[in-house]
């Protein structure tokens, strides 16, 4: 499987660690697994849809087929089968399209792919007790859309089919197949399971690579390389969600716009590097600050900074931006070169948003960043609300 070499340059994280560590048992950490099967339902709920419809068609039409193949005397028995198996396909189908349960959903395919397959295999004995030519090979069909088309995972799909071949064999035991016939069956069959196994098994494998690379992709769209904060295109688009739901839920939305104090004589002074680790520890700073489900630490550009606070009135604002900045101060990151503190510190803006307010969005942004402008021009290292 291939070696991912580009990750060496991706910032840490869940995804990439996961793609670099490796998946050949197609099996994710917690809660990586979770989040993929959870994926995985949604991807592949229109493909189940459809297996679902195409399973009860061919069902009906091999039940009509069967009425001209197979003796009169056993077409009871058929009946009874194909009808059992029927009712079972309509309610587990039912139950899987109503989407209610989704923590029954794989369970339910597995019984939907079981029924089919078991009861497949006790026509298939049913048959052979008095045509032993009546074909079998039908079973394969039922595995092959075990593997490919209910969306089931590989150990799951491997599961069944082994199942699916078990009753078969139990079956010919009853019906009496002659052993060399019931032999070749059972090598046909049984190679026809590999080709699956092995075609569903590269399949879950490249999904999970998507969903990781996808994943990760996303991500880099919207974080911050050098921080791993939210950038400003993230910022962007959450703004506006954000400020939707706080007047749903009538509740105040604050913004802090930060900015480091002479950073460029620190740079100068320091290095580009130095500098880079610098924005690196105040973003960690900005990121335990936000640390409320719904607040957003960014990194608007350069060393420009904005936390987002959902729920928080300009009281908590201001307080919090107060902790913020005294947390910069206190990471104690000598600044020869400052006019302001011996330390690298911190200027903030603060504006807050009341739901039901009229002024529009932009506002919130506009008067943060007057704030901010007053808090460079009144000395640097403090909080304007
Ligand atoms: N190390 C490093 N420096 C950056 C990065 N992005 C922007 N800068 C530097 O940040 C500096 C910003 O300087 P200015 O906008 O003049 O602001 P300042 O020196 O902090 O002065 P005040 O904001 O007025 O206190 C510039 O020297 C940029 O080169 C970065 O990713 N890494």
């Amino acid at each position: 499987m291939p070696h991912h070499a580009w990750l060496d340059d991706v910032r840490a994280n869940p995804y990439a660690e996961q793609l670099a560590r490796g998946f050949r048992r197609l099996r994710f950490d917690a809660p990586l697994e979770g989040e993929y099967r959870a994926y995985l339902l949604e991807d592949n709920f229109a493909l189940k849809c459809s297996a679902l419809g195409f399973a009860v068609l061919a069902w009906l039409a091999l039940a009509a087929i069967d009425l001209l193949l197979i003796p009169a005397p056993q077409h009871w028995d058929l009946l009874a089968v194909r009808g059992a198996v029927l009712v079972l396909l309509v309610i587990c189908g039912g139950l899987i399209l109503q989407r209610r349960f989704v923590r029954l959903m794989v369970p339910l395919s597995i019984a939907c792919i079981l029924a089919v397959g078991i009861g497949a295999a006790v026509v298939v004995g049913i048959a052979h007790r008095v045509d032993p030519g009546y074909p079998y090979e039908g079973l394969l069909l039922v595995s092959m859309a075990a593997y490919f088309l209910v969306g089931l995972r590989f150990s799951e799909a491997l599961g069944s089919a082994s199942l699916i071949l078990l009753a078969y064999l139990g079956c010919e035991l009853y019906a009496g197949l002659a052993p060399a016939k019931l032999l070749n069956n059972l090598v046909f069959l049984l190679l026809g399971n590999l080709v699956g196994a092995v075609g569903c098994y590269l399949l879950e494998y490249k999904s999970r690579e998507h969903f990781l690379i996808s994943r990760l992709m996303r991500q880099m769209a919207d974080h911050d390389a050098l921080t791993g904060l939210h950038n400003r295109r993230s910022f962007d688009r959450q703004l506006e969600r954000l400020w939707r739901q706080a007047q749903r839920d009538g509740t105040p939305l604050s913004l802090l716009l930060c900015d480091v104090d002479h950073f460029k004589a620190y740079n100068d002074r320091y290095g580009h590097q130095a500098g880079d680790e610098v924005l690196r520890s105040i973003g960690a700073a900005l990121a335990a600050s936000a640390r409320r489900p719904l607040d957003m630490a960014v990194r608007l550009g350069g060393e420009e900074f904005a936390v987002l606070l959902y729920g928080a009135d300009l009281d908590e604002a201001r307080q919090r931006a107060e902790v913020l900045r005294q947390a910069v101060q206190g990471l104690g990151i000598s600044h020869e070169d400052s006019s302001t503190a011996a330390e690298v510190t911190l200027s903030i803006g603060v504006s807050c948003l009341q739901p039901g307010a009229p002024s529009a969005l932009q506002a919130i942004y506009a008067h943060a960043d007057r704030a901010l402008y007053e808090a460079k021009a009144f000395g640097r290292n403090q909080v304007v609300a």
